[in-house]
This record gives structure tokens, C-alpha cells and sequence, in this order.
């Protein structure tokens, strides 16, 4: 960790990519990615960064970033750009992240610009080189090696914390509190774990999901060697994006499998008051910091290539306070979450039931994950469709991935389809390993 009294300097200039910013990944090993369409970013290595653990996590790295950016020159759109991933329980014995890279290369709009970042002086093109990059004639970027194999390294495939019966049994007593009353509706989720014969390349594997799922946000944030977890996937679910004051969030909640009929999703009323109850709880938590809310009356499908979703885009304005400031991107972030998407109605009671009953720690998994830059633009996607690596974690990535899944409890649930339904959400992962369950 960079301690925040650091001086950062932020150079910025307009590159060129020979291809785009996926074909960039496989050559690289991003301390962080978040790409969605073929845009979006990548980060290489730590300029400065922190962790935080706790109830107060949200507010620590809010600190720890306010002070960077006092810190730093210059500090507007054009730089300095942090990743940020949180754990999804204040009680996780995983810790939260805001990690500023390096080198950040970023694509929006059909432009490519690069960010380079450093405590001290010393020549970009070091810099580059020292991330496998170099800059040449007219501004085009290139990686200065190969990519390593196609190839995955062979994965083996193990239970996680629950097996699979243990986990129907989890689902049965979680419906037994919807039908006590104690919950309307219970988000529970479990794990798998893969390990490999040999590190997996990360930047390859998060190359597989940016192109077989271009619709998802495709992030990682790792880096930090004092924190235990690389954290990598593919969320479909937009928890706040922030531009100026316009805020926007894409709520989904409601799933069948891609093999299915789209009616059968839009005509079930189970499916639709679990979406609703994850809209309703997105709206009153950002009340508190967001004025203008508006949401559609019906949701719509989202098809990815493994499920159908019922998908609601919400938009509003943030709300000043008395002297005009604007909320920070973290205290939206942490104003709303956690939606019924990932826990359940009510919050707290649901919270506490999904300890209990999960009997795993979800670390980042479920958690808002994304970018702030120092403007007070930001994406925070839901730590969805993705895993963590564990134990050694080499430059390359680790050798076990633990990848997460859940799904949404409510009146009418069956576990065996419950189960099922984690089955396909733990597809994208697993296909970008070469593996089936
Ligand atoms: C909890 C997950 O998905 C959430 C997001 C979309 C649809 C969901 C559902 O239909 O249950 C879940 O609420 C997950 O992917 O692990």
C-alpha cells in the first residue's frame, strides 16, 4: 500500500490500438479490467491503493481516495482513475480495495486514451515496458510479447462450502422463512472451486468472457499484494453509474435458462415479484441521495447467451446539499447496496439469514465492483457471474478460483430449479475455463 500522502502525477495523451482493448488481454495481466461492447478500461500494476475491512469500508477508502486526489496533479476527467471492489458484508474476512494503476488504457466513444500514473518521475515508456507495452510511431500501442497459449491449464472441478444437497436443504429452510413471514424474498447463493495444473492466465480468461458475453461488464481488481483476493467476471447488473449528476442502474432479477421461451419468463408471476421487490429496494435506498427516480412500469428481457433476465434501467439525478455538493460515488455505492438482486426484503433480516444459511463468507462476490475517476464519474457493477482467486496468486493469476452463484427465494421457489438456475449463472465462468459442470 501507497500511503495517501503520496504525490501522484497523472500524464494523459490520445494512443491507437492495433486491434481493440480485448485483443489487448490476453498479452497482458490487468490489475484491473472493466470493458463492456469492446470499451471501457484497463489498469496495469499500483500506482497507490488501499484496503479497507468493516462496516466502515465504504467511508475508509472514500477517505483514502479524497486524500489521493488533494494529493494529486491534475485531478480532473482526465485523471487519476481508481478501481474499486467491496465486499459484499461489512462482516467479510475479505478485505475491500481502491487500487489506482499504473498504466490505464481507456476506450469510450471509438477514442483510446493513456493514463499513466506514477509517485515519481520516470519516463512513460518505462512505465510501458515494465507492463509489456510499448508505444510506437504515431501513438500505437502494442504488447512487446506474445500471448500465452490458447490453451486453458487442465481445471478440476470441486464442491465449495455447501455441496449441492446441502445447498437444496439451504434453499428449503430459506423458504420456510418466506412462508413463516420472516422474509418475502432471500437471495442465497453458493460456490464451486476450480483448480488448475498451472496459474491461469487472467488476462486470457477475462479476454474469453469480454467476448463471449459483450453485453456484461467484464471486470477485475486485483493487484494489491497485501489483500488476499483477485477478483474477475462478468456482470450483467449495473448497480450505480454516475456521470455528473445523471445517475442510471440496471436491476435485474428473474431468470430462466436461454433454452427456454421468453414468455415463460414474462408471464410468470413469481419471476416478476422478484424483480419487483429488487427495483422497490434499489429506489428507497437511493431516496436518500437521489431525486428524479424514474422506472419503467414493465420490465424488459435481457438476453445473454446463458439466461434470460427480467431487466429494469433506472434513472434519477443525485441530490446536493445545502451548500451544493453533490454526494460522492461511494456513498451512492454504499446507499445502495445491497439490493433484493443479491440479498433480500427486508435487508437486514435477509442479510442475517443468508449468513446463517449459506454458512460461507461471500468476500467481493456480490458486491459493488467498478471505477471512480476524480470528476465524481463512476461505474458500480454487482460482483456477479465471477470468482476469486485464493491462496498463492502468482503475476499471472492463481491456481484456484473460487466461483459464486445464487438465486432469488420467494413464494413459489422450487430448489430443484433454484439449483439449477446457479447451475447456468456458474456457465460463464466455467465455459472461460474450459470446464462443464
Ligand atoms: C445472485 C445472482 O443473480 C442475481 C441477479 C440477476 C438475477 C437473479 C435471480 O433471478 O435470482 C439474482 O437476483 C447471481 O448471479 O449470483
Amino acid at each position: 500500500m501507497i500511503s495517501a500522502t503520496s504525490c501522484l502525477h497523472t500524464t494523459a495523451r490520445d494512443v491507437d490500438l492495433p486491434a481493440g482493448l480485448v485483443d489487448l488481454l490476453p498479452h497482458l495481466n490487468p490489475s484491473g479490467t472493466w470493458i463492456r461492447e469492446g470499451e471501457g478500461l484497463i489498469g496495469l500494476g499500483v500506482a497507490a491503493g488501499t484496503t479497507a475491512a468493516g462496516a466502515g469500508r465504504f467511508k475508509e477508502l472514500a477517505a483514502y481516495w479524497e486524500s489521493l486526489l488533494r494529493s494529486s496533479s491534475p485531478h480532473d476527467a482526465s485523471g487519476p482513475v481508481a478501481l474499486v471492489s467491496l465486499t459484499f458484508s461489512g462482516e467479510s474476512e475479505s478485505l475491500s480495495r481502491l487500487l489506482v494503476p499504473e498504466v490505464l488504457i481507456r476506450c469510450a466513444g471509438g477514442h483510446t486514451s493513456l493514463l499513466v500514473t506514477t509517485t515519481h518521475p520516470e519516463p512513460a515508456a518505462q512505465v510501458l515496458e515494465r507492463h509489456g507495452l510499448r508505444l510506437g510511431q504515431g501513438g500505437l500501442l502494442q504488447p512487446t510479447g506474445p500471448a500465452p497459449a490458447e490453451a486453458m491449464p487442465e481445471c478440476r472441478l470441486r464442491p465449495g462450502v455447501q455441496s449441492e444437497r446441502q445447498y437444496l436443504s439451504a434453499i428449503a429452510a430459506g423458504l420456510s422463512a418466506v412462508h413463516a413471514g420472516t422474509v418475502e424474498k432471500l437471495v442465497l447463493a453458493r460456490d464451486v472451486v476450480v483448480t488448475a495444473s498451472s496459474p491461469l492466465p487472467s488476462g486470457r480468461l477475462l479476454a474469453r468472457l469480454a467476448t463471449e458475453y459483450p453485453q456484461t461488464w467484464t471486470y477485475c481488481v486485483g493487484g494489491i499484494p497485501t489483500a488476499t483476493h483477485t477478483l474477475l467476471g462478468a456482470t450483467p447488473e449495473m448497480l450505480v453509474r454516475l456521470r455528473g449528476h445523471e445517475l442510471s442502474s440496471r436491476v435485474l432479477a428473474g431468470t430462466i435458462d436461454r433454452a427456454r421461451r421468453t414468455a415463460d419468463l414474462v408471464h410468470d408471476a413469481k419471476q416478476h415479484r422478484e424483480h419487483e421487490l429488487a427495483v422497490t429496494s434499489l429506489l428507497e435506498q437511493l431516496r436518500p441521495v437521489a431525486e428524479d427516480l424514474h422506472s419503467p412500469t414493465e420490465p424488459s428481457v435481457l438476453a445473454l447467451p446463458n439466461v434470460y433476465h427480467l431487466a429494469s434501467d433506472i434513472t434519477g439525478k443525485l441530490t446536493a446539499d445545502a451548500s451544493g455538493r453533490l454526494p460522492t460515488p461511494l456513498q451512492v455505492a454504499e446507499a445502495a447496496h445491497p439490493t433484493a438482486a443479491v440479498c433480500g426484503t427486508p435487508t437486514t433480516t435477509a442479510a442475517d439469514l443468508i449468513a446463517h444459511l449459506e454458512g460461507m463468507d461471500r468476500g467481493p462476490y456480490a458486491g459493488p465492483v467498478g471505477w471512480i475517476d476524480a470528476a465524481g464519474n463512476a461505474d458500480f457493477g454487482i460482483a456477479l457471474r465471477g470468482g476469486v482467486f485464493e491462496g498463492e496468486v502468482s503475476s499471472t493469476g492463481g491456481d484456484t478460483l473460487r466461483i459464486f452463484a445464487g438465486c432469488g427465494v420467494v413464494a413459489g421457489s422450487e430448489p430443484e430449479s433454484e439449483l439449477a438456475e446457479t447451475r447456468i449463472k456458474l456457465k460463464p465462468m466455467l465455459w472461460a475455463l474450459g470446464l462443464e459442470l
